[in-house]
């Protein structure tokens, strides 16, 4: 007679309940945020959880970006190595659910007060009509500069392309230093340009692709006429360090970029005095203005042996009190609508800032081909930004590498 393990009043592992119904067993969570920054916030109140659930004990394992989703990707379809959550980016959502990697939240512990999420960064977590992973923080990109350099230059931040140019030309004759650094391994970086010409890189709705349209011919050269005019500097690789240690060094003025940056930038030696950072919205192109949505989602593996732990422990890290010791430490911006109103939340100028922003960013189809857009972009962008490509080719080839990718769409 096999008797259960519930049976002889031991712990279910396979459920991660003990007997008592207390949680119990190990929730191994893969997080990706970055290393020396932002890790030990989330690892530390990650470990948290223990106090509430003694029972239960999390498996900390930080991932690097670049490297997590074809790890999951691998270990979910060998069926070993995956972990029960993963700190899920929005675009490789809609791809671990349609590849069913991931387990459906709706009706379980994980998902509570789902009313509370912001519309913009819940959509990226629905799929087929079922949720796949609660969000966790939501972002998008502002103009980050270094408040001193624009009084030695004796300017004011730059609203549109054109006054981007004036003001680095400024900088450049009164302190010699280079007005922004213009990220160029990441494609990432050119959405605001592309936006700012009125262009995108699909129209989802009609099944378009439209990055090679002249709105996005336009922002090729756009961006290609910052580099080549001297108003920016860029790199081919290695552009996260290069960019963060320029701009913490003081030796550009101006940076693109994103809350998940103001904890390292704080660390500069031009950033000690908190308040020499400044930031404004991206600036208007010819035909618009917009920066993109980004975001992390968690999200539980379909094969966890540990469901009920892990639902638990997503709900735990995505709640209002964990969303609001994030973005207290790290200046993250949070999902759910009600930590905003929290006096060390709207206090946060960094919040404060990125939350109208992120209220008008320009959301991106949250289908599963979504991420795959930026390998095909970043070929070509970075090709345009080192002058080994024109606009024009540039985004004729990502056009012709899209329309292989979706098939139907013209
Ligand atoms: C190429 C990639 O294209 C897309 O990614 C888009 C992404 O969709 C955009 O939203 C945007 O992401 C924002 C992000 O929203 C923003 O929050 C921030 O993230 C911070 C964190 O905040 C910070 O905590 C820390 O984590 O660090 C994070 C990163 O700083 O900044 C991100 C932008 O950096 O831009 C991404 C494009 O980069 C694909 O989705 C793939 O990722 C793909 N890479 C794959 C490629 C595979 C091999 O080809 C390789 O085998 C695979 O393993 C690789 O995954």
């Amino acid at each position: 007679l096999a008797l259960t393990a519930t049976a002889c009043g031991g712990d279910d592992a396979e459920s991660g309940k003990s007997a008592s119904g207390k949680l119990s067993g190990t929730v191994t969570w893969w997080d990706t945020s970055t290393v020396g920054s932002e890790d030990k916030v989330f690892k530390k109140l990650a470990e948290g959880f223990t106090k509430l659930h003694p029972d239960v004990k999390i498996n900390y394992v930080n991932v690097p970006f670049g490297e997590a989703q074809n790890k999951f990707k691998n270990a979910a379809q060998s069926g070993s190595g995956a972990p029960d959550v993963i700190r899920s980016e929005v675009a490789w959502t809609p791809e671990f659910a349609d590849l069913g990697y991931l387990a459906p939240l709706d009706d379980t512990s994980a998902l509570k007060e789902d009313k509370d999420f912001l519309p913009q960064a819940a959509a990226s977590t629905k799929y087929n009509d079922k949720t796949y992973a609660v969000p966790q923080v939501i972002d998008s990109m502002g103009i980050f500069y270094n408040k001193k350099i624009f009084q030695e230059a004796g300017v004011q931040p730059p609203s549109s392309i054109a006054e981007l140019k004036t003001v680095s030309k400024k900088i450049k004759d009164k302190t010699g230093k280079t007005g922004l650094y213009l990220r160029g391994d990441d494609a990432y970086w050119f959405l605001s340009f592309l936006y700012g010409e009125g262009g995108n890189l699909v129209d989802a709705e009609k099944k378009q692709i439209t990055v090679d349209n002249p709105a996005g011919v336009k922002a090729m050269k756009v961006v290609k006429d910052l580099v080549d005019s001297g108003a920016a500097k860029t790199d081919a690789t290695d552009g996260w360090n290069n960019m963060q240690t320029a701009f913490k060094e003081g030796k550009v003025a101006m940076m693109i970029n994103g809350p998940w940056a103001v904890t390292d930038t704080y660390g500069g030696k031009e950033f000690k005095d908190k308040a020499n950072l400044g930031i404004v919205p991206v600036p208007a192109g010819s035909d618009g203005q917009g920066a993109p949505q980004g975001g992390h989602n968690l999200a539980v593996y379909a094969g966890s042996k540990n469901l009920e732990a892990s639902y638990a422990f997503v709900e735990y890290m995505t709640s209002v009190e964990s969303q609001t010791t994030v973005a207290k430490e790290l200046s993250l911006l949070p999902t759910r609508t009600s930590v905003y109103d929290k006096p060390t939340v709207s206090g946060n100028e960094m919040v404060a800032f990125f939350k109208p922003v992120v209220d008008k960013a320009v959301e991106r189809p949250w289908i599963p081909e979504g991420g795959s857009l930026f390998a095909p972009l970043v070929t070509e962008y970075t090709k345009v930004l080192t002058g080994q490509t024109t606009p024009e080719k540039g985004a004729e080839a990502t056009g012709d590498a899209y329309r292989k990718l979706l098939k139907d769409w013209k």
